[in-house]
């Protein structure tokens, strides 16, 4: 890999605040080998579009860790590029200071990922998909059989697990792919929008089995547009725009005595005045 351009510096958003990120001026320090994520500086281009500049982050072993951003701020990407979906232009990435792309069985082993978009095998029931999941990572059958069963049944999917996960309607297949990311139970969990379209119940079960996960010692990393569930929910959080970090911190560091959504919109700017479809207007 290369090294990684410097970023164009980014428009100034908000108020001043200690937490918010400079990116152009920061050095890059080494990767941390004891934070259960480490980036520093990865960069992504499609075509001449950046859309991700370089930063650095490290994820605490132990913390909730939101990431958010506006639609197209480059959160996918970088999930992407340090889960080894995406190879990054440039930068590194580490898990548990095993660095990603050099090591990519290693850290693949470290982490569970529930991508954003990425097929599934679909022609799989719910219970053959968790189950071939757990086998593909080398797990014994019945250890597999066992935690399958525990997934389906936290996750409300017992009475569908003989249907295909082609007939699931989106919230069923987002938590059977969630079951396929904790099936050999990873040190770090990276979830990418884990509550859309998943049904409030669901999602408050989901949302209990990532407190105990974190409360014996896992991490997770989570990236959503649902600020008010992200204040709640995590410990920390990192703020990403056009591909730049705004902020990152505490939750509490970050919002500054402000409401997490407030200082996201602090953050990010891009409120309109609700103007200029007069035509819509009975
Ligand atoms: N495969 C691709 N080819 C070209 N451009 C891409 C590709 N994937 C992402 N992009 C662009 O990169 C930028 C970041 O996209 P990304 O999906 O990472 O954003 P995001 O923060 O996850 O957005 P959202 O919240 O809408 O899911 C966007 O401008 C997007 O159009």
């Amino acid at each position: 890999m290369s090294t990684p351009s410097q970023p164009t510096p980014g428009p100034a958003f908000g108020a001043p605040s200690p937490y918010e990120k400079q990116p152009q001026q920061q050095a890059m320090p080494p990767l941390d080998p004891q934070a259960a994520v480490s980036l520093r500086g990865l960069v992504k281009m499609f075509g001449q579009h950046r859309a991700v500049s370089p930063f650095p982050l490290d994820v605490p072993s132990g913390s909730f860790y939101g990431l958010v951003g506006p639609n197209g701020a480059g959160k996918t990407t970088t999930l992407s590029m340090f889960t080894g979906l995406l190879r990054p232009d440039a930068g590194q990435a580490s898990v548990h200071g095993v660095d990603v792309w050099a090591d990519p069985m290693e850290a693949k082993r470290r982490l569970g990922v529930l991508a954003d978009g990425v097929r599934l095998f679909d022609r799989l029931s719910g219970r053959q998909l968790v189950t071939y999941t757990g086998r593909l990572r080398g797990m014994p059958a019945d250890e597999v059989d066992q935690r399958t069963n525990d997934l389906l049944r936290v996750m409300d999917l017992e009475d569908a697990g003989d249907k295909l996960v082609v007939d699931y309607s989106a919230g069923m297949t987002k938590k059977v792919a969630l079951a396929c990311a904790m099936i050999h139970a990873p040190r770090v969990l990276v979830l990418d929008e884990p509550f859309e379209a998943v049904d409030p119940v669901s999602a408050a079960n989901i949302r209990d089995i990532l407190n105990q996960y974190v409360a014996n010692g896992g991490t997770v990393l989570v990236s959503s547009h649902v600020m008010d569930l992200v204040q709640r929910m995590c410990t920390h959080v990192a703020v990403i725009a056009d591909g730049q970090l705004r902020a990152s911190g505490t939750v509490d560091e970050v919002r500054g005595g402000l409401s997490l959504e407030e200082r996201f919109v602090d953050l990010v700017g891009g409120r309109g005045t609700g103007e200029g479809l007069s035509w819509l207007r009975s």
